[in-house]
């Protein structure tokens, strides 16, 4: 088992089969939006306002500028002087009107941006949250790749809506509403004229919406599936190029690509669809009221500033149309992300919450029998028995596939099993909340993989509330010290992925640190296969020995000098404990696979 097994990205099965599937509809994502808005109605609500009167203001042009079209017309007299006049006024009025709506467009797009983002934290906190505290069994279903699509692009999706489209379609609705309410009272006849031709063409674009929402979605599902290549790839970047699997890895990543691109093709083409039709739709409805109307003008019906204003606004209503389509697909766009992080934050989490207990480490699985979710028929267990009294060293060995690393996940309870008992102190596992018993175990994987910070950061993860002094301390104690000293930056020197490299000993050596630091009442470790050099070895050997002392620990061991000292050493094969005893004893049965396997290591 390596740190890596926690959270295995190869064998999946299908996300469906365990997903919660979130009820979508308006009300739904209403009701999301509210949840986290909510707590920002402060900003949030003003914002609405100063939307709603930007997009009031917009009538502000139509208006006095159709007026001040119609003053250039013919006048005489007493009539030229008052036009001169209302020259000037309409055109103070309509620079105050923009002015206005200048400065009122700029603190509509801090306060909504304010609102949505710190919405959009908290969305993401709860994503990530979620994420972690899901039950293995949901994140092994679920490929790594997929859920980081969820808090990158998903998240993103929603983050776009929040701060353009949504007020952008609120915008524009305002226009529409109050520009047919004001055409309306200007000449029901043309207008209604106007009208008439909408409602037919907002049916269309409900039906093409629907339709463009399906597929954006499958679109987005296989972006997410390509990613999962891009990540496994690099994550195993070392195999990959080992193997010189470049062009297979290119390869895969070309067919999910491939996919991906048909899908979003065919959302293109139905989305190009979707937009000529509102170009040829509406245009032509634009030019048939400027014909109607300048009929009307001809024949007296109304006169020529009303068709002016009527002309300007119908020009505003058909841009707000116009741009309807575009918002509400990346709405729907936005609809199918939503729904996606939504669905997550439904997936039940594990209950981690409990009062905290110091177990002595007497351990005990009575007859378990378990077999992995994705595998139900396959068992991987079969009664399987252990016993450990406080500080015993227990040895698992056997071949590949006999089971040992499932032996710690069920200690760990990253699953239950099917059938049989885990006793910790005598009580059932389950009865103990689940951060509490995993704060009893600490890890020492085969493969140290540590996080992006510094050296002190990774020990300390061991217990987050340790001294500089006892961190010092752990260090001292795994055999650590004296490398991390000799660092350029001690222990402030950056590890992990952009950091310093450092060996797999002294990487084992500071998750024995960590280990040392966390004080765990049973360490579970698994001895790394490969061999390290013979100083390097007697490091890690000395600081595991002190870090064994005077606790329970299981060993999936694959040292004879491990094995050795083991008070008892388990023999696996097959998911089940086929031999059992002490090094001399076991060593002593003429036949036993365990004198097999112990004489196949010295011949190495
Ligand atoms: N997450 C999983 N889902 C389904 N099957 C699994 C899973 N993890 C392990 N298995 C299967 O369970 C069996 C036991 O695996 P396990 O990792 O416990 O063996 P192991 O003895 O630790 O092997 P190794 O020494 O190679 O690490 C194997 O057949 C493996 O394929």
């Amino acid at each position: 088992m390596s740190d890596r097994a926690a959270i295995p990205v190869s064998d999946v099965v299908s996300p469906e089969k365990v997903s919660t599937k979130a009820k979508h509809g308006l009300k739904h994502e209403a009701a999301f939006f509210y949840k986290y808005l909510k707590p920002h109605a402060k900003v949030f609500i003003p914002a609405m306002l100063v939307l709603v009167i930007t997009g009031g203001l917009t009538f502000a042009f139509p208006e006095f500028i159709s007026r001040l079209v119609a003053l250039a017309l013919p006048a005489e007299g007493a009539e030229l002087e008052n036009a001169r006049a209302q020259v000037n006024r309409y055109a103070l009025y309509i620079v105050a009107a923009l002015g206005l709506q200048a400065v009122l467009a700029f603190w509509r797009i801090l306060f909504f941006s304010k609102a949505a983002e710190r919405a959009l934290v908290q969305v993401r906190l709860d994503t990530f949250s979620r994420i972690l505290k899901l039950p293995m069994t949901v994140l092994q279903a679920r490929r790594v790749g997929e859920l980081g699509s969820r808090l990158a692009n998903d998240v993103e999706v929603i983050r776009e809506s929040l701060v353009s489209t949504i007020p952008m379609m609120i915008r524009h609705s305002v226009v529409l509403v109050g520009g047919i309410i004001i055409v309306l009272t200007k000449s029901i006849k043309l207008s209604g004229f106007m009208l008439a031709s909408l409602p037919p063409a907002i049916l269309l674009v409900a039906l093409f919406g629907s339709r463009i929402r399906k597929v954006s979605r499958r679109a987005q599902d296989e972006l997410a599936a390509s990613q999962v290549v891009v990540d496994e790839s690099l994550q195993s970047i070392v195999s990959v190029k080992a193997f010189a699997n470049e062009t297979y890895e290119i390869g895969r990543y070309t067919g999910f690509l491939t996919s991906f691109l048909k899908s979003s093709l065919h959302g293109a083409k139905l989305r190009g669809a979707f937009v000529a039709f509102i170009i040829l739709v509406f245009m032509s409805v634009i030019t048939l009221c400027v014909w109607f109307g300048v009929r009307m003008v001809q024949s007296g019906e109304i006169n020529r500033e009303s068709f002016i204003a009527i002309a300007l606004y119908t020009a505003f209503l058909s841009a707000s149309i116009g741009s309807m389509p575009e918002l509400v697909s990346q709405l729907q766009k936005a609809g199918g992300a939503l729904e996606r992080v939504r669905e997550l934050l439904q997936e039940k989490e594990e209950n981690l919450i409990g009062e905290s207990v110091k177990l002595k480490g007497e351990l005990s699985m009575r007859g378990v029998w378990f077999s992995y979710p994705s595998r139900p028929d396959a068992h991987v267990l079969a009664d399987f028995n252990l016993s450990a009294a406080s500080g015993q060293k227990i040895a698992l060995v056997g071949p590949s596939g006999a089971g040992k690393s499932t032996v710690v996940n069920l200690l760990y309870r990253f699953y239950e099993p099917d059938k049989g008992e885990i006793l910790l102190d005598g009580k059932p596992s389950s009865d103990y909340p689940l951060s509490s018993l995993r704060k009893n175990f600490a890890l020492v994987p085969q493969e140290v993989l540590l996080f992006g910070g510094s050296i002190e950061e990774n020990i300390r993860y061991g217990r987050p509330d340790a001294s500089e002094a006892e961190i010092i301390e752990a260090a001292k104690q795994a055999n650590a010290h004296l490398f991390i000293e000799k660092l350029p930056e001690g222990y402030k020197t950056l590890v992990g992925e952009r950091g310093t490299q450092l060996s797999g000993g002294q990487r084992q050596r500071i998750a024995i640190a960590r280990a040392i630091l966390a004080n765990p009442a049973v360490l579970v470790l698994d001895e790394a296969t490969s061999s390290l050099d013979a100083e390097s070895e007697r490091l890690v050997q000395e600081a595991l020995d002190k870090l064994m002392e005077n606790r329970t620990s299981i060993i999936i061991a694959h040292r004879l000098s491990t094995v050795r000292r083991a008070d008892q050493i388990l023999v696996m094969s097959g998911g089940t404990v086929v031999e059992n005893g002490t090094h001399d004893e076991l060593y002593a049965r003429e036949h036993s696979l365990y004198r097999t396997l112990a004489k196949l290591q010295l011949e190495h």
